[in-house]
């Protein structure tokens, strides 16, 4: 599929009700295809909405385009093969194991009725070693610790081998090495195969670290979007997130931010 140019994920003008509520109002954005948007806000701000929106899960007004095709059009497995999502909090089966889970991000490519390749596996089994789960790969996965299920989540998304990866808080619940293993394997799995990436993230300075571009959500509206250091201000987290912090240039030249006490 070729990415070259075209913007990877385009929003525009959506609008999301949910049980008779404007959840979403006209919000637009695009993530040119290999960068990385990271969708900041307040709790309830309309992030997760957002994502659920554009991932196709949850009927909009407006227009998403995945790679220039619409998404509320795709059938189920051809939007499968465009976008891999991976929920804040997913139900999961508890009595499947880690690997099974995994392979399930395979289905787009297994015929009905058919069985895994050699390949689905090999893919499979590369992520979960990644994601350093391997070892896990037999348990059940109502007997995993917290942060160990968010990476198995994100495992099934990346074994999906998708080109846009649309991840809600995929680090919340993990220590701070894997937080960081998997924001660099994320990372290095968007510039190896141009992914386009969209996450939320609640740790700003984390998102600044790694994100192209953000926008920034607010009751249900884009409140500002474009590059990082443009977004993330003194002013708009004060505005916005009603916390003071100080916005500083990091070594990486990516603002770092430090709390305040009033
Ligand atoms: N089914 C629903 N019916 C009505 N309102 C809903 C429904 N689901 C979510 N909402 C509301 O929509 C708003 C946006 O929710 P959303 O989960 O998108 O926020 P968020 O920015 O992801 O928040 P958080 O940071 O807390 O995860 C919230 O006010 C939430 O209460």
């Amino acid at each position: 599929m070729s990415t070259a140019g075209a913007p990877g994920v385009q929003a525009r003008g959506v609008g999301v009700r949910l049980d008779g509520r404007e959840v979403l109002r006209d919000v637009s954005v695009t993530a040119a295809a290999g960068s990385w948007l990271a969708v900041i806000g307040a709790n309830g701000a309309g992030k997760s909405t957002l994502l659920r929106a554009i991932t196709g899960l949850l009927p909009y007004s407006g227009e998403v385009l995945l790679h220039g095709r619409p998404a509320d059009r795709l059938k189920p497995r051809e939007r499968a093969r465009l976008v891999a999502y991976a929920p804040q909090s997913p139900e999961l089966p508890g009595d499947t194991s880690v690997y099974d889970y995994a392979l399930l991000g395979r289905s787009p490519y297994i015929r009905h009725f058919g069985r895994e390749t050699r390949h689905d596996r090999a893919v499979t089994e590369s992520v979960l070693e990644r994601l350093d789960l391997a070892r896990f790969a037999r348990r059940r996965l109502g007997r995993l610790s917290g942060g160990e299920r968010q990476r198995v989540v994100l495992a099934r998304a990346l074994v999906q081998q998708a080109p846009v990866l649309i991840l809600d808080e995929p680090t919340t619940a993990l220590d701070l090495g894997h937080q960081q293993q998997v924001l660099e394997l994320v990372d290095r799995l968007r510039l190896a195969d141009s992914l386009t990436v969209i996450t939320t993230l609640h740790d700003l300075t984390l998102a600044a670290q790694y994100a192209d571009s953000m926008l920034l959500m607010s009751d249900g509206r884009a409140a500002a979007s474009g590059p990082v250091g443009e977004v993330l201000t003194e002013e708009a987290v004060a505005a916005h997130f009603g916390a003071r912090v100080r916005v500083a240039e990091g070594e990486d030249g990516r603002p770092h931010l430090f709390l305040l006490r009033p």
